[in-house]
């Protein structure tokens, strides 16, 4: 009977015996469950492979909701895609994370992408497809996975081809979601973005006349690598007030929290001023190079007004120098520019009555870049726009500048270059000839407190004239061009107070007789 209980079991309803359904073993569920899961993948792999894309896409988010209601996961994936909208512009964290993710690749990944990247001569590693790195951040653990969603081979009649999606999925535990809502996404970005700057190639822009044929042409930047090797190491100065601003540079790139506290745009403004060939442009390279910024090299006459001159500060970029070179002349040349136009308009004003077209064309060139526009770019409200920034105007002639242009504000530091002094030669003779001491050094030391030389002139006389020339007759040249310079410079002086003295009134007793007579004659 015992065994009878245990096998069948009294139907309810007419009271006679069913078997009893056997409980399923362990090995029973796995194989059942495994089977229903072959089944479904092996249909879930003939969809994917016959379907069209638009019907696959609808199963692939059905089986995803299917799966992870069979087997809740409980991770997190959020998918960074390559091209956001439209395809029309690259989405700017999939880069930040591609160099932030190139930094991480651990010495065991082994799928990895190697492009010529913009740092010169240079590969670039980044994971490849279906490659996976592991992150950790505040002692959690994240998983980015490299991945893409295969594009259709079919020929699409939108503008852009339907090509691989390229994204990154980031997979944590959902006990994580706070903190990477809060942090880690924060700090991937950030640092992902510094990589970027690190590493990129620095460029040189300059902004010329855009298509000559075009009837409102327009000036636009155009660009170089920068490649100019000035260091505040090479530079021939003052060695106390070199520091000063190196110093001063450094602050600035690393204030970014400082200003926006006290609610300042973070740029600031630098005035070089002093002779020609005195380091003026070399320094604007060397202030690049410290702080490893883009440089724009602003020429203000070939901007057609302050609307032109808006547009082309909007566009320059985050981490740059604006420079305007020799900004005495960049005013003067405009204001010049139109009185010679008005001179000959006048002369020939027969002559273009005829030619009205060139006439035209000619008024269009016309920079109307005012005192106002200028200062609205250094410190009008979208000048703070795009992050950090310097911005350099050099000259010749600091007198010649309206004060409101230069002051403290707008430029906030300035720095005269002069003359060459013993110290700055000092600096010249280890760059040009390896040179720290020599026993003529205290001639030249001497030399160098009465006379007024460039340092782009004592570089020339430094530079080896031949490739046996030694270092001693390098300095020689020197000292001869500073003893030649210093009799030019006293010569001067002396017709100068000639000049300058008042007549000698002479005694008509005191003249010799043979210059009265002269004189006399003369008159005849
Ligand atoms: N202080 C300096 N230290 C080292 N080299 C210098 C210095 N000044 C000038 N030179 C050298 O002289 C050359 C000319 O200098 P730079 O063009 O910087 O002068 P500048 O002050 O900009 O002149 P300008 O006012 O005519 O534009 C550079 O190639 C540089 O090598
Ligand atoms: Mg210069």
């Amino acid at each position: 009977m015992g065994s009878i209980t245990r096998k069948y079991k009294m139907n309810r309803n007419d009271g006679k015996a069913v078997p009893r359904k056997k409980p399923m073993t362990m090995t029973e569920i796995l194989t059942s469950t495994s089977s229903t899961l072959a089944t479904i993948m092996f249909a879930w792999s003939i969809i994917r492979q016959y379907s069209p894309q638009g019907l696959r896409q609808y199963f692939q988010t059905y089986f995803s909701k299917f799966m992870d209601y069979i087997y809740p996961s409980p991770y997190v994936r959020i998918a960074i895609y390559e091209f956001v909208g439209d395809r029309f512009s690259r989405n700017k964290a999939f880069a930040a994370v591609e160099a932030y993710l190139s930094d991480k690749l651990s010495d065991d990944a082994k799928r990895l992408k190697a492009e010529v990247g913009e740092s010169k001569n240079n590969f670039s590693l980044s994971m490849d497809e279906y490659e996976r790195v592991t992150d950790e951040y505040e002692n959690a653990e994240f998983w980015w996975t490299s991945s893409k969603i295969a594009g259709s081979a079919t020929k699409s009649l939108s503008l852009y081809p339907d090509t691989d999606r390229r994204f990154y999925q980031l997979k944590f535990h959902k006990k994580h979601r706070e903190l990477v809502k809060e942090s880690y996404l924060k700090h991937v970005l950030k640092e992902g973005k510094e990589i970027r700057v690190n590493r990129r190639r620095r460029k040189l822009y300059t902004n010329g006349t855009g298509n000559r044929w075009l009837i409102h042409r327009s000036t636009t930047w155009s660009e170089v690598y920068f490649e100019h090797p000035a260091s505040f190491d090479t530079i021939g100065m003052d060695p106390i007030k070199k520091q000063e601003i190196i110093e001063d540079l450094l602050t600035f790139s690393q204030s970014k929290e400082y200003y926006a506290r006290i609610g300042k745009a973070w740029k600031r403004g630098y005035l070089l001023y002093g002779p020609p060939g005195t380091g003026k442009s070399t320094m604007i390279a060397a202030m690049a190079n410290l702080l490893n910024y883009d440089v724009y090299d602003l020429e203000l006459t070939a901007v057609k007004d302050n609307t032109e001159l808006r547009k082309l500060l909007i566009e320059t970029t985050s981490k740059s120098i604006i420079v305007i070179e020799d900004i005495d002349c960049s005013l003067e040349f405009t204001k010049q520019r139109k009185i010679v136009e008005k001179k000959s308009s006048n002369e020939e004003k027969e002559k273009k009555k005829a030619i009205k077209e060139p006439k035209k064309e000619e008024e269009e060139v016309k920079s109307k870049v005012t005192l106002s526009g200028l200062l609205n770019f250094i410190d009008g409200i979208w000048s703070a726009c795009g992050g950090e920034r310097l911005i350099v105007f050099t000259t010749n002639h600091l007198e010649k500048l309206d004060p409101a242009l230069i002051r403290r504000g707008r430029m906030d530091k300035h720095i005269e270059l002069s003359y060459c002094s013993y110290e700055a030669f000092k600096v010249l003779a280890k760059n040009y000839l390896n040179v720290e001491t020599h026993e003529l050094f205290e001639e030249i030391k001497e030399l160098f407190n009465n006379v007024k030389m460039s340092p782009a002139d004592v570089a020339e006389n430094l530079m080896p004239k031949s490739r046996e020339e030694a270092e001693e007759h390098a300095l020689r040249r020197l000292i001869g061009s500073l003893e030649e310079t210093k009799r030019v410079a006293e010569e001067k002086k002396k017709e100068k107070s000639k000049e300058t003295s008042p007549p000698k009134i002479v005694d008509e007793k005191e003249r010799p007789s043979e210059i009265v007579k002269e004189e006399e004659s003369s008159l005849e």
